[in-house]
């Protein structure tokens, strides 16, 4: 078992921001988690992550267990490759693409020793599979465009050999092209047997390729309906998640959602 949630709740103000939550993850199944603005997503992730810890209930994850011995919260973020908007701010805007990805093999912002052969190796096989290609592998991060710089901050979280890779709303501020070519590598690292699991956080569906075959609904801090997304992301669900009438068909084994 990669994640195990058993009855969280994440209480602040006396009030439930996340009220029993319950959630597993086999390691090599590929989750979306969905939901409204302010549904909790962001705190979901603040404690997958072990930024913060559950107000009460059972917060197992990459085989360790809060409260047993062991567990070590940098032990687990060593382990997850987290790409969030968050971390565009703290990349240097010096370093150029490749050395921004080769920083991921050393969990650090910015590299500070001569990287090996085989770091070297490892991060322009990484910078290939990606598509970070040879017109801007040497430019600057900071004058890379927001496509470019998703791509180099994926591969800097595959450096590690993360065990589960989050990525949250890598298609924010994508044009179409960008946004459907990003989603064809993110594809191709889920097909991959033995790269990590991935928790894919979104607000289009849309954007749910067929790699992803489970998804988590929340609605106002609780799971609405978590499951195999042909059997969730149905019109009754939909419409109820969001309180108003939604047509969903499937094309080309991605959800569209229209309001009816
Ligand atoms: N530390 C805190 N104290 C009080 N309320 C909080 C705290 N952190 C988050 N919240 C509230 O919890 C709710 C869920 O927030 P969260 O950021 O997890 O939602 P989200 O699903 O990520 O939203 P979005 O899609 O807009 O990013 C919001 O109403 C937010 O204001």
């Amino acid at each position: 078992m990669l994640l195990d949630l058993k009855h969280i709740n994440w209480i602040r103000e006396g009030k439930y921001i996340l009220k029993d939550i319950s959630w597993e993850i086999v390691d090599g199944e590929h989750w979306v988690l969905y939901g409204l603005n302010g549904a909790g997503k962001s705190t979901m992730l603040d404690i997958i992550n072990a930024y913060t810890a559950p107000s009460s209930g059972e917060f197992e994850i990459l085989d360790m267990k809060q409260g047993e011995l062991g567990y070590s919260a940098d032990g687990i973020r060593k382990q997850i490759g987290y790409v969030s908007q968050s971390l565009f701010k703290k990349m240097r805007k010096e370093d150029n693409a490749f050395t921004t990805v080769i920083s991921g093999a050393y969990a650090s912002i910015g590299v500070y020793e001569e990287p090996s052969k085989q770091i070297k190796d490892k991060a322009n096989e990484i910078c290939e599979a990606l598509g970070i290609t040879k017109d801007y592998i040497n430019r600057r991060f900071g004058n890379l465009s927001q496509g470019e710089q998703t791509r180099v901050l994926i591969g800097r979280a595959l450096m590690s050999e993360p065990r589960l890779l989050i990525l949250d709303e890598p298609t924010n501020g994508l044009d179409f092209v960008a946004r459907e070519d990003l989603l064809e590598r993110i594809e191709n690292i889920g097909q991959d047997k033995s790269g990590p699991t991935m928790i894919y956080v979104t607000h289009h569906l849309e954007e749910v390729l067929p790699v992803f075959k489970q998804i988590l609904l929340l609605k106002d801090g609780k799971v609405f309906r978590s499951g195999n997304i042909n059997d969730v992301v149905n019109e009754k669900n939909m419409s109820n998640l969001f309180n108003i009438n939604v047509d969903v068909s499937f094309k080309n084994n991605r959800p569209i959602l229209s309001k009816k």
